[in-house]
């Protein structure tokens, strides 16, 4: 082994919490007409009180997962694997169990407030046609920190701002009890101080309600301050999974680290923005080796045909590269260029790396509930 690589600093462990709320194991997803599965053997949990992030670019799947929590996929897809919510299976359930879990377990809060909200309706009636009592809407306001909302609950969503209808949103949501909440890019559209103010929000009300939260958001930066534990996802696939501190500290896959070196972070004027060359692939994309690989700086030969699935880290994470390091004590940073022993490509490592693997993604194999689901 080469002693140049870095020196990993320790980093708390990936693994979550035992007892999953939401448990996600090798799902994938296919679409008529499409070349590649939409959702390719994604696995994920979210324990009560976690907030977990989904991060990738446009396409990447972040919201066909999130949705797939709610059992709900797109017309004539084809899924496999398994998809668990507080121990119960949601990829087979019909008809009136199925409304019950949409309607008890989870809740999803989009990106615009104002497509969620009828125009017409007071605020409060939202709230009551989700379940709350007219003393409970008002109480409900107050918890997501709109002040004066005996006021508030009478007033129509054109006499508040986007930031107090995200809340008003949010306390619809939390008229139904959920124990997981989904906000699918529920801050994207906001200012970047109301932004904040909804994402501490958030982090409260997973904290006194014991909410686990499915945070989903192109932005690894915010994913990294708001989370405990950070999924990025690449063409369909978990490519890398850790601790938001582990992923600051040493993002393992090179697409990780891209994501990290192409957007601003505050008060950093001095590293140049690097953004990935090329764009996401399409769903009429097929790749026989690593999906990222035609926008990868530190691809090699290999990558081009061998394709990765994830490997664990000794930190408790997992990440999809051919030249990940999962040798204890070491950076998981072992692909940086100029940081490459010579004549690496064959080497023991990769040979690990490889065994490592297809172990890995057997085990979630036998783990799932290999049922394959048409939902129509
Ligand atoms: N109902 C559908 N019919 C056809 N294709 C779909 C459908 N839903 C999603 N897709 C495709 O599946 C892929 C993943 O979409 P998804 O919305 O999950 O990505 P995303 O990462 O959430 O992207 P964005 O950030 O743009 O929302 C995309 O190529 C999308 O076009």
């Amino acid at each position: 082994m080469s002693e140049n690589r870095p020196r990993s600093t320790p980093a708390p462990a990936a693994a979550p919490p035992a007892e999953a709320l939401l448990e996600i194991v090798d799902l994938t997803l296919r679409l008529p007409g499409a070349a590649r599965p939409v959702l390719d053997s994604v696995s994920l949990t979210v324990a009560p009180g976690e907030v977990v992030a989904l991060v990738g670019e446009s396409g990447s799947g972040k919201s066909t997962t999130a949705k797939a929590a709610l059992g709900l996929f797109p017309a004539g897809a084809v899924a496999s694997g398994s998809v668990r919510f507080d121990g119960t299976e949601v990829l087979g359930l019909t008809g009136e169990r199925l409304r019950a879990h949409r309607a008890d377990g989870v809740a999803l809060v989009h990106q615009d407030p104002r497509a969620a909200l009828n125009p017409v309706r007071r605020v409060g009636d939202f709230l009551v046609e989700r379940g709350a009592g007219r003393a409970e809407a008002v109480e409900l306001l107050a918890s997501v920190g709109i002040a004066d909302p005996e006021r508030r609950v009478r007033q129509r969503p054109h006499e508040m701002s986007g930031g107090m209808l995200q809340r008003v949103v949010i306390a619809g949501a939390l008229a139904a009890r959920p124990r997981l909440l989904l906000a699918d890019e529920a801050t994207s559209a906001l200012d970047v101080t109301t932004q904040a103010d909804i994402l501490a929000l958030l982090r409260t009300l997973r904290a006194e309600h014991g909410l686990g939260l499915l945070f989903i958001t192109h932005d690894l930066h915010l994913a990294a301050a708001y989370s405990d534990r950070v999924y990025v996802m690449y063409a369909g696939r978990v490519v890398e999974s850790r601790t938001a501190s582990a992923l600051f500290t040493a993002p393992a896959h090179p697409y990780t680290r891209g994501l990290l070196t192409c957007s601003p972070t505050l008060g950093d004027t001095l590293t140049p923005l690097r953004p990935i060359p090329g764009r996401p692939p399409s769903l009429s994309d097929t790749f026989p080796g690593c999906p990222f690989v035609e926008r990868c700086a530190e691809a090699e030969p290999t990558c081009e045909t061998w394709s990765p699935r994830p490997v664990p880290l000794p930190d408790g994470g997992a990440a999809a590269c051919a030249f990940v390091n999962t040798e204890p004590g070491l950076s998981p940073v072992f692909t940086a260029v100029g940081n490459r022993p010579a004549g690496r490509m064959g080497s023991p490592l990769l040979e690990r790396s490889r065994e490592l693997g297809d172990g890995w993604a057997q085990t979630q194999a036998d783990g799932a509930d290999a049922d394959e689901v048409n939902h129509a």
